[in-house]
C-alpha cells in the first residue's frame, strides 16, 4: 500500500522543518507511517463495508425519490413488514446484520473503471464513415433523418469494434426504411463506400437484415492456403471444390495441413441423379487455378468413376492422369477432342437407353451405366477457335447431350475457361452448368455475371491462386480456396506437394515409359474387350493444329455406343466423312474395321496413344503402331 504523506502541519512549519532533519524525528515519522499503514490494513474491510453501505444508502434514497408518492405508503409498509418478520425469526436480526454487511462489502469493493467507448481517432473514423453514407441514406424532406450532415452518428452505429491497429473490425449500422435494400445495385454502392472507408486491402462480409433495416459489416481474415490435395472424407457423389468460412457452411471435414490435423469447412458439390446442379462451370483470369481445380476434381472423381479430360489449352498439365486406371483419355487436339466428346455423347445416350430398358424389364440399371463418368473440359473455347479456323464443328456441340441428360446417366460435365473467352461458351454449357466457380481477382459485377448473385464480401484486388467464389444453384455465394493440387510432372512443384498428388493417382494401366505390358485393368470396364483405336483421320493427324500438342486417347471396346434408335454408332454417324471418328470413338473393334481407311487398330494392351511433335506413338502397346508423321 502506498505511504501516506504526513500532515502538512508537521512538514510545512519552519521550526518543525528544521527539527525534521533530526534523527529522532525521522524515526518518529517512520513509526507514524507504519502505524497508519497497519491501521489502514486492519480497517480496510470496515472502510469497504462503510463505503458500500453509503452507496447502498444513496441508491435506496434515489429509489425512494423516484417512487411516486402514492406508491410510497405501500412500499414503507412492505419494508416495515420485512423488518418485523426479520425481528421475529430466530437469529433474524443477526442474519440481517450479516446480510447487510455482505451487501455493503460487495457494493463497496473497488472497481477498476472499464474503458468503454471509442478513442478520439476511432470516433473520428466513425464520424467520417457516417458523413460518407449521408448522400446514400438521406432524402430531401425527411422529417427526422437518420443521416444528415453533422448528424448524430452514435444513433446509427449501435455496435462497433476496432482491431489493435484502430481499423474497423465489426460495425452494425441502421439505415432508413425507405432505402432500397432489396436492390443489388443499391447494396453494392453502400458496400463499396464502407469498403473504402473501413480500409481497403481486407475482405469484408456484409449481412443485410432487411426486417430490422440493419447492415452488419465484419472484416474477414484470409482463407487458409495451407491445404493440399488429400483423400477427403466424403460420400460417393460428393466432391470437395475447396474450403470456405466456418460460419458459411454447417459441415466440417477432418483435414491435414502439414503436421496439423484440424476440421475445415468444405464447399461440397453433390453430383449424380439427385443433384440439382449436376454440372460445373469454372471461370477466371489466366493463371488463377482453374487447371488446379480440375485436377483436384479429377483425383476425387477417379475414386468412384471414370474421367475423360479435354485439355484445350494444350499445355499438358494433365499428363499425370494419362495411363491411369479410370482415365479414359486425355485429349488436347481438336480431332481427338471431337472424337472423344462424340463418344461421350453417345455413351450418355447408351446409358440412358440401357437404364430405361432395365427399368422397363423390372431390373435395376446395369452396373456399367451406374459408374460415374466425368467429362472435364479445360478451355474448350480454345478448341472452338481452331475448329472455326479449320472449318470443323465446335467440340462443345458434343457436350450438349451429356449436359442435358448427364444427370440421369451419371455423366458429369465440368467446363473451365477464361473470362475473355466466356462468350464463346456454347448455350448448353451456359444453361446447364448450375454449379459455378469464379477464380482469381474479379469485380462484384463479374462475380455477379457468372454466379448470378454478387458476393457478400468485397472482392479484393490481389488474391492467392485458387481463391475465388463458388455458388451451387441458388445457394448463397461462398468464398472458396481450392486445395493446392499442382502438376506432379512440373519441375517447379515442391516435393511434398508432388508426393501428395502422386499418392492420390490411381495405379497405372500402362507403364510410365510406355514399354512392357500394362498392369491388368480392373474395375468397371471389361479388360478383354479393350480395343484402342486410332480415332482420327490421316488428315487430322497431320493437321497443323495438332502439331506440337499431346493427344492421348484411351478407349474401351465395351464402350460401343447404342445410338438413340437402339442401333450402333455407325448408324448414328453424321455421314461417311465422320464415320471413322465415330467408330473409333466408340472403340468397338468391328466398327474400327469398318472405318479401316482411317482407323488403325492396335494391340489389345494398348490403351493410350500419344501424338507429340508430329510423331504418333503408342505409349503402351505393339511396336507396329508407332509411326512417324509429317
Ligand atoms: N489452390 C492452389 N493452391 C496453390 N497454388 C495454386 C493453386 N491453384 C493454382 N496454383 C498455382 O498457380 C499457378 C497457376 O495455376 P493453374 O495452372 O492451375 O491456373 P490456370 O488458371 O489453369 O492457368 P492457365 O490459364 O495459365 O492454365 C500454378 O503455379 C499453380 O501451382
Amino acid at each position: 500500500m502506498a505511504r501516506r504523506p504526513l500532515p502538512r502541519i508537521l512538514t510545512d512549519s519552519a521550526p518543525l522543518a528544521r527539527m525534521a532533519n533530526s534523527t529522532s524525528l525521522a524515526r518518529s515519522r517512520e513509526f507514524a507511517r507504519t502505524a497508519a499503514d497497519s491501521a489502514s490494513d486492519v480497517f480496510h474491510p470496515l472502510i469497504t463495508i462503510g463505503r458500500g453501505l453509503r452507496r447502498l444508502g444513496a441508491a435506496g434514497r434515489g429509489r425512494w425519490v423516484e417512487t411516486p408518492r402514492d406508491h410510497r405508503g405501500p412500499l414503507a409498509f412492505f419494508v416495515g413488514a420485512c423488518v418485523l418478520v426479520v425481528c421475529l425469526v430466530p437469529y433474524g436480526p443477526l442474519l440481517a446484520l450479516v446480510t447487510v454487511m455482505g451487501a455493503g462489502a460487495w457494493a463497496g469493493r473497488e472497481r477498476t473503471p472499464v474503458d468503454t467507448g471509442p478513442g478520439e481517432a476511432e470516433r473520428e473514423r466513425l464520424r467520417a464513415l457516417y458523413e460518407a453514407l449521408v448522400p446514400y441514406f438521406s432524402v430531401d424532406g425527411a422529417p427526422s433523418p437518420l443521416y444528415a450532415h453533422d448528424g448524430d452518428w452514435e444513433r446509427v452505429f449501435p455496435e462497433y469494434a476496432f482491431d489493435e491497429g484502430g481499423r474497423i473490425e465489426r460495425l452494425q449500422l441502421k439505415y432508413p426504411a425507405y432505402f432500397t435494400d432489396g436492390e443489388d445495385q443499391s447494396r453494392v454502392r453502400i458496400e463499396q463506400v464502407l469498403y473504402a472507408k473501413a480500409g481497403r486491402g481486407r475482405e469484408y462480409h456484409f449481412v443485410w437484415d432487411e426486417l430490422a433495416n440493419q447492415l452488419t459489416l465484419t472484416a474477414l481474415g484470409a482463407l487458409p492456403t495451407d491445404l493440399v490435395a488429400q483423400r477427403f472424407v466424403t460420400s460417393p457423389g460428393e466432391t470437395v471444390l475447396g474450403f470456405t468460412d466456418p460460419d458459411a457452411v454447417q459441415r466440417t471435414l477432418p483435414v491435414t495441413a502439414g503436421e496439423e490435423r484440424r476440421d475445415a469447412p468444405p464447399v461440397l458439390w453433390r453430383t449424380g441423379q439427385r443433384s440439382t446442379e449436376p454440372h460445373l462451370l469454372i471461370l477466371g483470369q489466366p493463371g488463377t487455378g482453374a487447371t488446379t481445380l480440375l485436377r483436384s476434381i479429377a483425383l476425387q472423381a477417379l475414386q468412384h468413376g471414370e474421367v475423360l479430360v479435354i485439355d484445350g489449352s494444350g499445355t499438358g498439365e494433365y499428363g499425370c492422369l494419362a495411363g491411369r486406371h479410370g482415365v479414359l483419355g486425355v485429349e488436347s487436339g481438336l480431332a481427338g477432342a471431337l472424337a472423344t466428346l462424340e463418344w461421350a455423347s453417345h455413351e450418355t445416350e447408351r446409358r440412358l437407353i440401357a437404364a430405361n430398358r432395365a427399368r422397363q424389364a423390372g431390373r435395376s440399371a446395369p452396373e456399367d451405366t451406374r459408374r460415374p463418368l466425368w467429362i472435364l473440359a479445360d478451355r474448350p473455347t480454345a478448341l472452338a477457335h481452331i475448329a472455326v479456323a479449320e472449318g470443323r464443328e465446335d467440340p462443345q456441340r458434343w457436350l450438349q447431350v451429356p449436359l442435358r441428360h448427364g444427370r440421369a446417366a451419371q455423366v458429369t460435365v465440368v467446363v473451365a475457361d477464361q473470362f475473355e473467352s466466356a462468350e464463346l461458351l456454347s448455350e448448353p454449357v451456359r444453361a446447364h452448368t448450375k454449379a459455378r466457380v469464379v477464380l482469381g481477382p474479379a469485380t462484384a459485377e463479374e462475380v455477379r455475371a457468372v454466379l448470378g448473385a454478387p458476393p457478400h464480401t468485397t472482392p479484393v484486388a490481389s488474391v492467392p491462386p485458387g481463391r475465388g467464389y463458388a455458388r451451387l444453384g441458388s445457394a448463397p455465394v461462398l468464398r472458396l480456396q481450392v486445395p493446392a493440387t499442382p502438376d506432379p510432372l512440373d519441375d517447379a512443384t515442391g516435393q511434398a506437394h508432388r508426393q501428395a498428388v502422386l499418392a492420390l493417382l490411381p495405379e497405372r494401366t500402362v507403364p510410365a515409359d510406355g514399354s512392357g505390358p500394362a498392369e491388368p485393368v480392373t474395375g468397371g470396364r471389361s479388360t478383354d474387350a479393350d480395343k484402342p483405336v486410332d480415332v482420327r483421320k490421316p488428315e487430322d493427324v497431320s493437321s497443323s493444329a495438332d502439331a506440337g500438342r499431346t493427344v492421348s486417347v484411351s478407349k474401351s471396346a465395351d464402350a460401343a455406343v447404342v445410338a438413340p434408335d437402339g442401333g450402333t454408332a455407325a448408324a448414328d454417324a453424321d455421314g461417311a466423312a465422320d464415320a471413322d471418328s465415330a467408330h473409333g470413338a466408340h472403340g468397338a473393334a468391328s466398327d474400327s474395321e469398318q472405318a479401316g481407311s482411317s482407323a488403325e487398330p492396335v494391340g489389345a494392351a494398348s490403351r493410350v496413344r500419344s501424338v507429340q511433335r508430329g510423331e504418333t506413338r503408342v505409349v503402351n502397346g505393339s511396336a507396329e503402331a508407332v509411326r512417324a508423321e509429317g
